[in-house]
């Protein structure tokens, strides 16, 4: 089952992997070819209804692969309305081919004669709303007539995601629809899926479609979120850059609460980011997080509905692993968890939604498998994240993302990013996207934008994670696509 937003990402995904739409539509249009030959026979009369956007290109395909029936194509509307250049392409191709296409331009004209079969070829996943004309008129006169109808892709009217027909629909006996079942469809009898020749690739690997169609899901696009990265002590760059690449990829405001003693340094990088320091009113100031100062991390994070960051250059004194501990304990918002606190998240109950970004080594730790190729493991890989309850992203060459039901690989990126601090940038733009996106989705989206970024730089083995902040922006625009 394929909603229309997933089936737009896996469209352009097939594009950036060589198979563009309009060979999609041939395949379509000859699927739909073969279904009209079940149902008919030699000489028998098809009427193709079809409309302007590309549900009506399937079917002047389809009228190419049908000399051998009484194809009649009507167009609804004037060939200069088709809406889609694919479309029109195939338009252009029946004519010049000298098969007999019709335009119809007053509805109340359609006339359907008496066919042998109907193909509905209205509209398919582009509907909104209720039928206008003139396919309100013509879906009328479809169902009027005795003849058997198969739809394209779906009965006109029908919204593909739902199954909702606001404003009536065409009654179709038969369904030929592509790629994937859609979930309107659900209640039709008959409905044959086909390969239309979309690469598995397309659906498993994570692409430009993925980042497309991101926003598009009802999600608070624009409202730029706020991160809250908990990190710092022993070090000090890692934190710095979490907070910064998630700015760079649309985060509104990015904290850093760390411990006073490394105030200074972190709050030196950058004056974009706001440096909350824990314990400087003690004797001395505090160079680790410590039990005592989680009650007030939580309170802040929860309070502001921030997206936290736990980890980054935290290391791993006994206190701050008790610490990060408690805060996964009392925390019920969202994080991204890396580095130092990643092995801790097995020992702890949690309420939280949780992000998982282990490198290989960090991986095993969480007792996940110890491999240099994650995708022959990602079974397993998707087995402890489904034990855990919570989404990983596992980082390699290649990344394997999984929320413990569905896994998907990502190589976007170039070698030299195993430099340092590339894991911290990565963090940062998962925790923004998570403003915007479901987990799993921020994980797949955040990967890409990453690895994205440290192509479009293109410094081979003098990259550096500072950079990354550079380009984020961009490759999240999907500019500049494979
Ligand atoms: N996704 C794929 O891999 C493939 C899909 N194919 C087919 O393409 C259609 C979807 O095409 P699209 O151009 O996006 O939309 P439609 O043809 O469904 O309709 C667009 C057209 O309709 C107008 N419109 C919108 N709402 C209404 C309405 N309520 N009443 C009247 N008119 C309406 C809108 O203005 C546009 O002009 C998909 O279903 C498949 O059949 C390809 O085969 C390639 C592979
Ligand atoms: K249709």
């Amino acid at each position: 089952m394929i909603t229309s937003r997933r089936m737009a990402a896996v469209d352009r995904n097939a594009a950036a992997l060589g198979v563009p739409l309009r060979v999609l539509m041939e395949s379509s249009g000859n699927a739909v070819a073969r279904r009209v030959r079940e149902l008919t026979a030699p000489g028998d009369s098809v009427t193709l209804v079809c409309g302007r956007g590309n549900n009506g290109g399937d079917a002047l395909v389809a009228a190419r692969f049908l000399d051998d029936r009484e194809a009649t194509v009507k167009l609804l509307g004037r060939p200069e309305s088709i809406t889609t250049e694919i479309a029109r392409a195939n338009w252009d191709a029946l004519k010049a081919a000298d098969i007999d296409v019709e335009t119809v331009t007053d509805s109340r004209a359609f006339d359907l004669d008496d066919p042998d079969l109907v193909v509905d070829a209205m509209l398919g996943t582009g509907i909104t709303g209720e039928l206008r004309e003139p396919e309100a008129s013509a879906a009328r006169a479809i169902n009027d007539s005795a003849a058997p109808v198969l739809a394209v892709d779906v009965p006109s009217g029908v919204d593909a995601d739902t199954g909702a027909t606001p404003g009536g629909v065409v009654e179709a006996e038969h369904v030929v629809t592509f790629h994937d079942l859609k979930p309107g469809l659900a209640e039709h009898a008959d409905v044959t899926v086909a390969d239309i020749g979309i690469p598995e690739a397309a659906e498993e690997v994570v692409g430009p479609g993925d980042v497309a169609v991101l926003g598009d899901g009802g999600s608070r696009k624009g409202e730029g979120g706020r991160t809250f990265v908990i990190g710092g002590g022993p070090y000090t760059g890692a934190p710095a850059l979490a907070a910064g690449a998630s700015l760079s990829a649309g985060a509104g405001l990015a904290f850093v609460a760390c411990p006073a003693s490394v105030f200074d340094p972190i709050a030196g990088y950058s004056e974009d980011l706001i440096v909350q320091p824990y314990g400087d009113g003690e004797e001395s100031a505090t160079d680790h997080l410590e039990p005592e100062h989680v009650p007030e991390l939580v309170e802040t994070a929860e309070r502001h509905d921030d997206t936290v960051i736990l980890g980054p250059g935290l290391g791993r004194h006994p206190e701050t692993e008790d610490a990060a501990r408690q805060f996964l304990a009392e925390f019920s918002g969202t994080a991204v968890v890396d580095a130092d606190a990643l092995p801790l998240v097995p020992e702890v109950d949690t309420d939280a939604t949780l992000v998982l970004t282990p490198n290989r080594s960090e991986l095993a730790e969480l007792g996940g498998p110890e491999a240099d190729d994650l995708v022959a493991h990602a079974d397993e890989i998707r087995e402890l994240a489904a034990d855990l309850g919570h989404t990983i992203l596992a980082k390699g060459e290649v990344d394997v993302i999984t929320d413990g039901e569905t896994v998907r690989r990502c190589r976007a990126g170039t070698p030299g990013m195993t430099v340092g601090g590339t894991g911290d940038t990565l963090a940062g733009v998962v925790a923004a996207l998570l403003a915007r996106a479901e987990p799993f989705e921020a994980a797949c989206v955040g990967s890409y934008v990453n690895g994205r970024a440290a192509e479009m730089l293109d410094r081979g083995d003098g990259l550096r994670a500072t950079e990354l902040q550079e380009t984020i922006p961009a490759a999240l625009e999907g500019g500049d696509d494979e």
